[in-house]
């Protein structure tokens, strides 16, 4: 637990090197094999049986700072009364298991009706909330915000708003419809037995290799994968069945191998998980060079070895990303003639000194702008029905379609088949923003790893520099390559993976936030080093401007996927990387979460179960989803206890973030 490269003794590493040579040499890959079993649910809305609630409570955004400090919140030892129904031995699986408290168990409902009467929530309000603008347009509040997060973390100067993005006229003429039918899943699989224990804090010292890597041996040979015409195997649109390399040869592996296409063959020693300069500190400096807080980390960097290559999602579909027209976020020209077409996408929900009547059941609008927080640039497209089209991911396509007859259904995007655009095909899938007005959003990446144990065995069989993500690595932390790195100008996938994972909360917390956009339309990216439970709950606190019944929505719905999960067939069967939860709430008082992207969500062997909670161990396929959310339900809960409390003394009313008096869960 708590491990870092320090803690990887290179004899253990070596031995261990040895031992998965021999296993390695003894066993072969084979693809995954999916069948059809279930049936279509395209009659099935998205509806989500949670019946809506009508919270009532009036919300008061008052002044920011009310003497208590962030990390006062998260401290639930404060009073105990307030934390009832909160797991023992939430948040960090070190401090877990330091404590030598069990990790696993029945999850617990958060008691937040009981412990938080409506009276307590008519009074208790609007205690560290960020000014807000007079207008829209204001610079000073986001100002202000920026300033305060980046003080503590860093995030940089607010930049691009979504009305700079270019818009661009949808292809929907081109769309032919493929009708391919749902078949359903065969959910066995060929067992991809791993061998080593990987580097993970979750396991003893001495168990630990590098990273699972370990391709040089003393006769300085390797087993790597030979491409034609590039470094790293490119994915292409037959590449659906989670086909690996399979044509290998032995070679000498003094030298780097620079490609046409700027990757590199990585003939050398894969090192050990090395975390340079984790930040521990609350809101850490963290800059994305060029491109401010608004970039999208992945534009312009598809790299001929990601996902469509080496060390890339080895069940994700990319098809040839270059040849896509790559839309913008915002793809969808607005109507000028629809009176409900936002003008500008850059709204203000926050109001100040209004009153607005708003009908119990609100007419829905819908959002016409394609608002992408977080993935692979290029790879959605927006469609005018309230869709999107996702590239097609045969992993994701058979999630999907078996999530429509989960338990898990209310919980996921409707799925709607395949189709196809521009000879290419994708996932159509619910546009989970149609029926919100301005929505915030937040994309939460869920568990404990972010890298599948199939992409562990790809790196060792073909692993391969990323230029790319070296320049990522360098960009947040100029220290965080290690010299080898340096001279090679290159990391490999894994290791950036691994260290991503170090220096967020997916290590430390089982989840890490990628992206936040508010309902301003300002949209930040720099969470990397949002590490800490303090740091998240900023974070969080921001996102929902502390809006006691959307707070409680989020947590309401989050216990309840909880509920589902652990009940769920699909749940049970499969290795859960990757996926995120898509939060999404507006001022009207809609909000709701759902479960995003299963590119990389695959069925276990037959003969492998998880629990989900239970720390990962190469092997295991623990992917620590369970975990990750209890201690993000705990963490709401703490933040909503604390806003209430904190409400109560400072509490002014002239400031809404939102119509709080009418929060429901969203429901289509
Ligand atoms: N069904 C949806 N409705 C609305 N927005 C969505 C939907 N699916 C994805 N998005 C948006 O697109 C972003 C990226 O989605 P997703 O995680 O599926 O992409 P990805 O490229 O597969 O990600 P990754 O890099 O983690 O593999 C999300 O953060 C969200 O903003
Ligand atoms: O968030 P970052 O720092 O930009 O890093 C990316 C992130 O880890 C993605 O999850 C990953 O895609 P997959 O999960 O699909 O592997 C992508 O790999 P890629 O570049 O190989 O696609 C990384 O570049």
């Amino acid at each position: 637990m708590g491990q870092t490269h320090s803690d990887l003794s290179s004899s253990a590493a070596s031995s261990a090197r040895a031992k998965w040579k021999n296993k390695e040499k003894a066993r072969g890959l084979r693809l995954c094999t999916f069948g059809s079993k279930s049936k279509p649910r395209r009659e099935q809305g998205n509806g989500n049986p949670v019946k809506s609630k009508v919270l009532s409570c009036c919300l008061g955004r008052g002044k920011r700072d009310s003497g208590h400090g962030e990390a006062d919140i998260g401290n639930a030892a404060a009073d105990p009364a307030r934390h009832r129904g909160h797991r023992a031995g939430e948040l960090s699986r070190d401090e877990i298991v330091s404590a030598g408290v069990e990790h696993t168990g029945t999850p617990t409902v958060f008691e937040t009706s009981s412990g938080l009467s409506n009276r307590v929530e008519v009074i208790q309000l609007a205690v560290n909330r960020e000014p807000v603008p007079d207008a829209p347009g204001s610079e000073k509040r986001s100002q202000l915000i920026s300033e305060e997060l980046r003080e503590d973390n860093a995030w940089d100067a607010p930049a691009k708003t979504m009305d700079e993005q270019p818009l661009k006229e949808n292809n929907q003429e081109h769309i032919a419809l493929k009708s391919e039918s749902f078949s359903g899943a065969n959910l066995s699989l060929t067992p991809i037995l791993t061998s080593d224990p990987d580097t993970e804090r979750t396991l003893p010292p001495d168990q630990h290799l590098e990273g699972g890597l370990s391709i040089t041996g003393s006769d300085n040979k390797m087993t790597k994968t030979e491409y034609s015409s590039r470094s790293c195997p490119t994915k292409t649109g037959d590449d659906q069945n989670n086909s690996l390399p399979t044509d290998t040869k032995t070679q000498k592996d003094s030298e780097i191998h620079q490609t046409s296409t700027g990757g590199h063959r990585f003939p050398g020693v894969i090192p050990k998980l090395v975390i340079t300069s984790v930040c521990n500190s609350s809101w850490p400096q963290e800059t994305e060079p060029g491109t401010g807080l608004l970039q999208n980390s992945h534009a312009g960097e598809q790299s001929p070895c990601s996902d469509s290559g080496c060390g890339g999602s080895p069940v994700q579909t990319r098809t040839s990303l270059a040849s896509l027209s790559p839309l913008s976020s915002f793809d969808e020209s607005e109507d000028p003639s629809d009176p409900d077409s936002p003008t500008t996408v850059n709204h203000w929900c926050t109001l100040k000194n209004v009153v607005r009547v708003v009908p119990l059941k609100k007419p829905y609008k819908i959002w016409k702008h394609w608002v992408q927080l977080a993935g692979h640039e290029g790879i959605f497209h927006k469609k005018t029905d309230g869709n999107v089209l996702k590239l097609y991911s045969e992993s994701e396509h058979r999630c999907l379609q078996e999530l429509m007859g989960d338990v898990l259904q209310p919980f996921v995007p409707q799925y709607l088949g395949v189709e196809e655009l521009d000879g290419k095909k994708y996932n159509l899938i619910q546009d989970l923003l149609t029926g919100f007005d301005n929505p915030s959003i937040m994309d939460c990446k869920m568990g404990s790893r972010t890298y599948l144990e199939e992409e562990l065995t790809k790196a060792r069989s073909s692993p391969c520099l990323r230029k790319d993500m070296f320049e990522k690595m360098m960009s947040v932390d100029p220290e965080a390559p290690t010299l080898q790195e340096r001279a090679e100008q290159g990391v490999i996938k894994l290791r950036y993976m691994q260290w991503r994972e170090s220096l967020s909360s997916t290590k430390n917390l089982g989840f890490r936030i990628e992206g936040v956009m508010k309902c301003d339309g300002q949209r930040r990216k720099n969470f990397k080093k949002t590490k800490q439970k303090e740091d998240v709950m900023k974070v969080l606190k921001y996102f929902t401007g502390g809006c006691i019944p959307i707070l409680r929505i989020y947590l309401e719905r989050l216990e309840k996927l909880r509920s589902a999960l652990e009940q769920s067939p699909f749940f049970r069967r499969h290795e859960c990387v990757g996926t995120s939860l898509l939060f999404v709430h507006d001022a009207s008082g809609r909000a709701s979460v759902w479960m995003i992207d299963f590119g990389k969500t695959i069925p276990l062997p037959d003969f492998v179960t998880v629990d989900h909670r239970t720390p990962w161990a190469e092997g295991n396929k623990e992917d620590g989803y369970l975990w990750g959310l209890d201690n993000l339900v705990n963490i709401l809960g703490d933040i909503l206890s604390k806003t209430s409390l904190e409400g109560e003394k400072t509490q002014t009313n002239d400031e809404m973030d939102c119509q709080g008096e009418n929060a429901e869960l969203y429901t289509d």
